[in-house]
């Protein structure tokens, strides 16, 4: 399954000007030249680029049509590619010398400790690096007036934590000075920087690379993309997304029950997605039991004959009973009244479109005399902190497999990704330039039209 990336392939929006992905924005950097034999040197000694992996001189081709590769009208040598994340023969810093640190930032998703697990045991168990700190609660752990202490990460103390959701390490919100988190990184002669977030994460991991280069440090900051929203733009899927969208079919499917037990019976699901709701998209897909969805990217009106609340009102009707799948970050544009907060990293907290859908759909079939029984589901929390399914831990282990291999190889400022299910880097500047969103025209709406039968527009 691979969400839909508008307007990827050739050009991501950064500011209001529409910027063609060249050379240039795939450039990943490096801490200097490769001198240190790879203990993985070995194993890699047969291997060549197949279906199934690229070797380390080969590159990823960006674009994957004939037309996208075809309009930049340039021989193949000279097409937009990424560099192949995996195992080099050569590394940049010397394990048995190196210190890491791990943080993980930003809201939570399945997964976070799978990551954490795996980055730990890759380093120890086949890099031999023995020092490996994990700082608590997101940014702020490197804040020496938060007073929080830093972990020791060995493979005993992350061998089952992906039993659990959550991450072992903890979380936050809040932007942090970069000066004072490399001070830290520099206090603990951290030469390794694993940061596991967002869009968010990765701007403030921007910052501390910047101020890593003012003074002329050698520290490789490496990204492992997390959201829980899919939001990150360029990769197939983030981790934990089908964990957390599996879970969000309970809840539908319990809406659906809930509905056609009732005279009138509407179920109202209300799932987490700010700006893109692949969540909503893609857990209404699994099971045939929704009849609208509502995200952020396609608004609806919802009065007069056309509108939501009357296309409703016919169906329950019709039908006797009806469910709406509604993404957190839908029909914003209906809600009055105070100017939205932002929450401490800058994010807009969003109006409850829940509760408003669920006070006007009573209100609507109260009013034309439908006898009603609405039922209203928020999930939110309890679809992101379970842990990962079989899948997303498989995934996440061999994303931390990958950003061990990017950071030992002395790559800095990069997020390691799966994109078209091929390993690659992704300079974060090009990973938070825009966000994925649901295409509208695209294949995955297209998809959630015909399983729900909604119109294409309530207007
Ligand atoms: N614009 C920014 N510049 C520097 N640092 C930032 C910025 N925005 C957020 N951060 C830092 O990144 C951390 C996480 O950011 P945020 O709360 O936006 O979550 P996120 O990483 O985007 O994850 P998610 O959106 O999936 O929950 C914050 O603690 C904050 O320190
Ligand atoms: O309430 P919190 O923890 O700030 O997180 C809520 C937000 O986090 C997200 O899951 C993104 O990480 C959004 O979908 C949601 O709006
Ligand atoms: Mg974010």
């Amino acid at each position: 399954m691979s969400p839909g990336e508008p307007g990827d392939g050739r050009a991501a929006a950064c500011g209001s000007v529409r910027h063609v992905i060249g050379h240039d924005d795939l450039a990943v950097r490096t801490l200097g030249p490769c001198r240190i034999d790879s203990p993985l040197a070995e194993r890699l000694e047969a291997r060549e680029t197949t279906q199934h992996s690229v070797m380390e001189d080969d590159r990823v081709l960006f674009d994957d049509t004939l037309s996208m590769a075809g309009a930049r009208d340039v021989p193949v040598q000279g097409l937009p590619s990424l560099e192949p994340g995996g195992p080099r023969k050569r590394i940049y810093f010397d394990p048995a010398k190196t210190r890491v640190g791990i943080v993980t930032c930003g809201g939570l998703c399945p997964g976070l400790n799978d990551v954490i697990r795996g980055l730990v045991l890759e380093l120890a168990r086949h890099y031999g690096v023995r020092r490996i700190v994990g700082f608590r609660n997101g940014y702020r752990g490197f804040i020496p007036h938060y007073g929080e202490d830093v972990v020791d990460l060995a493979p005993d103390v992350v061998q089952h934590i992906d039993d659990e959701g959550g991450t072992i390490l903890g979380t936050s919100r809040g932007k942090q000075d970069p000066e004072e988190i490399v001070d830290a990184l520099e206090r603990l002669n951290i030469n390794i920087l694993f940061v596991v977030g967002g869009d968010g994460t990765l701007r403030g991991a921007m910052d501390v690379v910047r101020v890593i280069g003012e003074r002329g440090l050698k520290v490789a900051v490496v990204g492992i993309p997390k959201t829980i929203d899919n939001d990150i733009p360029y990769i197939d899927q983030s981790f934990g997304f089908q964990t957390a969208m599996a879970e969000a079919t309970k809840s539908i499917h319990a809406a659906s029950v809930e509905a056609r037990s009732a005279p009138g019976g509407v179920g109202l699901v209300k799932l987490m997605g700010r700006h893109s709701g692949f969540i909503a998209c893609y857990s209404v897909l699994a099971k045939d039991d929704a009849d609208y969805v509502l995200i952020p990217e396609v608004p609806f009106t919802l009065h007069g004959e056309r509108g939501f609340l009357e296309h409703l009102r016919r169906r329950v009707q019709e039908r006797g009973h009806a469910v709406v799948v509604v993404a957190e970050g839908a029909g914003q544009e209906h809600i009055e009244g105070e100017e939205p907060g932002r929450d401490a990293s800058g994010n807009v907290r969003l109006g409850d479109v829940g509760r408003l859908l669920r006070r006007l759909i009573t209100e609507h079939l109260d009013a034309a005399g439908v006898e009603n029984n609405v039922r209203y589901f928020d999930p939110s929390y309890a679809i992101r902190s379970v842990p990962a399914n079989a899948y997303d831990s498989a995934y996440c282990l061999r994303l931390a497999h990958a950003a061990v291999h990017a950071a030992m190889a002395g790559r800095t400022e990069v997020i390691v990704a799966r994109r078209r299910r091929r390993f690659v880097h992704i300079p974060m500047a090009l990973a938070v330039s825009r966000r994925n969103h649901v295409d509208p025209l695209g294949d995955l709406w297209m998809s959630v039209l015909e399983a729900t039968g909604q119109p294409v527009r309530f207007e």
